[in-house]
């Protein structure tokens, strides 16, 4: 069984209790021993990011750009080892895995270039002796915090623009997946990225985490989480002394709507990439599906046709879905099934855990979800659809927007004036039509609304670098 100890101890260097990590898809597989990071190795890293930002934000921004432009490469050189490793320490497939691994070597080749366009504008005065311009500059030490669910391009599409930006950055991955982490600061070392400018420190959120946002000398937070810990966050940070950039991307309670007009094969299709793509564990996984009366029996029965095939197991085998993550996860799965036959929703497929060594659950599906119960509502973060008829597009829509989140929408159709009214109505940071909720590409910006997300600033695309940068006016006159 493949061991990644040594990239433990090298790049994981905590004082506290011992922390195994393992293997979703085997339980007695154990990638490392972690050496979890105290209180005071967090502010020592605090520190060191303290120290090293003068130098960091003084360095030409071309310069800094040229290290992430480097590190993209060799990312993409050793793709498929972090490939590997991410199946290994999170479940999701190679497949999956692979396109994580290039969307986050993008990523930083695609914050590299922007380095080399950093630009604040000039603006006219009313006094002829006058120029007034800006100038962009980065904040300081920002605090990067991290799910496991996409454990490499999150952390990426945070830090890239925050180095590019000139920042120096703590950085706090979630507890369940810090060897991708770790490998992907090794690779930045071997890029030329100065020791001190990255410090990563890997300890429970519940324990370390308020050391990390209520520290005065953290200019700003980038989380990306549940809403509960969002909530949280949002309250410490805006009861600090020092004034403290916010950026906030949190859960998500996605619909899918499947309009009398659409093409039922291809929304058959979409529905179960969305919903069961990633095990489900995605913030634009489709979590509901809206489904139009009048076709509502034809699309059922493709979309049983379709679940039917969707293949489960290793993900290091060819397969479609992976494991849960965690027994954390897979036992509150297992409860919202529960919880869903009891609360008068009809399970039509799935339901049954499958017994291997692993986390692993058959994609389910329930229909006659009403609004009123939790499984409609509330984030399960798993491979759990539920079906809502609706009567017309106007119910459509309403059912849609009858959620706490706003994260991700979307809709089959080829009815124009429908997909209009949907696009003018819903609100969600993104939208799909005729697309899966899940993926997205990272020169877009997105962000979610509602409990989604604070709305303060765009994450991916050019947007992204606005959050780590200031803006200073000067007058010049003469
Ligand atoms: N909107 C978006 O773009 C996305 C949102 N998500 C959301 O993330 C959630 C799943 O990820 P999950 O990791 O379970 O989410 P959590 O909110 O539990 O954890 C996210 C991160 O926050 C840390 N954390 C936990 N408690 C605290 C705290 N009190 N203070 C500071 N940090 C803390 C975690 O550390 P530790 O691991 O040690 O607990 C982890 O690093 C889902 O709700 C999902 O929708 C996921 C991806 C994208
Ligand atoms: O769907 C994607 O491409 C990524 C979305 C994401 O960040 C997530 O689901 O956690």
């Amino acid at each position: 069984m493949k061991s990644y100890q040594e990239l433990a101890d090298k790049w994981i260097k905590g004082n506290g209790e011992e922390y195994l990590d393992i293997n979703p898809a085997d339980k007695d597989h154990v990638l490392a021993k972690i050496k979890l990071y105290t209180k005071d190795n967090v502010k020592e890293a605090i520190n060191r990011a303290v120290a090293k930002f003068e130098e960091w934000a003084k360095t030409p921004a071309p310069k800094r750009g040229s290290i992430l432009l480097k590190a993209g490469e060799l990312m993409e050189q050793e793709a498929q080892e972090f490939a590997l490793l991410m199946t290994l320490e999170e479940g999701k497939t190679l497949k999956d895995s692979i396109f994580e691994v290039m969307r986050s070597y993008n990523l930083l080749k695609f914050y590299g270039a922007l380095a080399f366009k950093i630009s604040g504008k000039t603006l006219p005065s009313a006094d002829p002796n006058t120029r007034i311009f800006t100038l962009k500059e980065p904040l300081g030490v920002v605090a990067l915090i991290t799910p496991w669910n996409f454990p490499l391009s999150i952390l990426v599409w945070k830090l890239a623009p925050a180095l590019t930006a000139g920042n120096t950055v703590l950085l706090k991955p979630a507890t369940k997946t810090p060897l991708l982490v770790a490998k992907l600061v090794e690779v930045l070392s071997k890029a030329g990225l100065p020791e001190g400018v990255v410090n990563l420190v890997v300890g429970k959120g519940s324990e370390v985490g308020d050391t990390i946002v209520t520290d005065d000398s953290v200019a700003a937070v980038s989380f990306t989480g549940s809403t509960e810990v969002g909530q949280r966050i949002y309250r410490l940070v805006g009861s600090k002394k020092r004034m403290t950039r916010i950026q906030l991307e949190l859960g998500g309670k996605n619909a899918l709507y499947i309009d009398k007009s659409a093409d039922l094969t291809l929304a058959a299709e979409l529905a179960v990439r969305g919903a069961f793509g990633l095990t489900g564990q995605s913030c634009t996984a489709t979590s509901r599906l809206i489904v139009h009366k009048d076709i509502y029996s034809q699309f059922k029965q493709r979309l049983l046709e379709r679940v039917k095939k969707w293949r489960v197991g290793l993900g290091t085998e060819d397969v479609d879905m992976g494991p849960v993550v965690d027994e954390f996860q897979f036992k509150k799965d297992l409860e919202y099934i529960e919880y869903g036959k009891n609360a008068g929703a009809k399970l039509i497929y799935g339901g049954n855990t499958i017994s291997r060594k692993g986390y692993f659950l058959e994609p389910t599906i329930f229909e006659g979800v009403t609004s009123e119960i939790r499984l409609f509502k509330e984030e399960i973060f798993g491979p759990i659809l539920s079906v809502t008829e609706a009567k017309d597009l106007d119910e459509a829509i309403r059912l849609v927007n009858a959620v706490d989140y706003g994260h991700t929408a979307g809709i089959v159709s080829t009815d124009i004036k429908a997909i209009n009214e949907f696009l003018a109505r819903v609100e969600a940071g993104v939208i799909k039509v005729n697309k899966p909720t899940v993926g997205l590409e990272l020169q877009a910006p997105f962000g979610g609304f509602k409990n989604s997300g604070a709305t303060t600033w765009k994450e991916m695309g050019e947007e992204a670098l606005e959050f780590y940068l200031k803006e200073k006016t000067v007058y010049e006159g003469w």
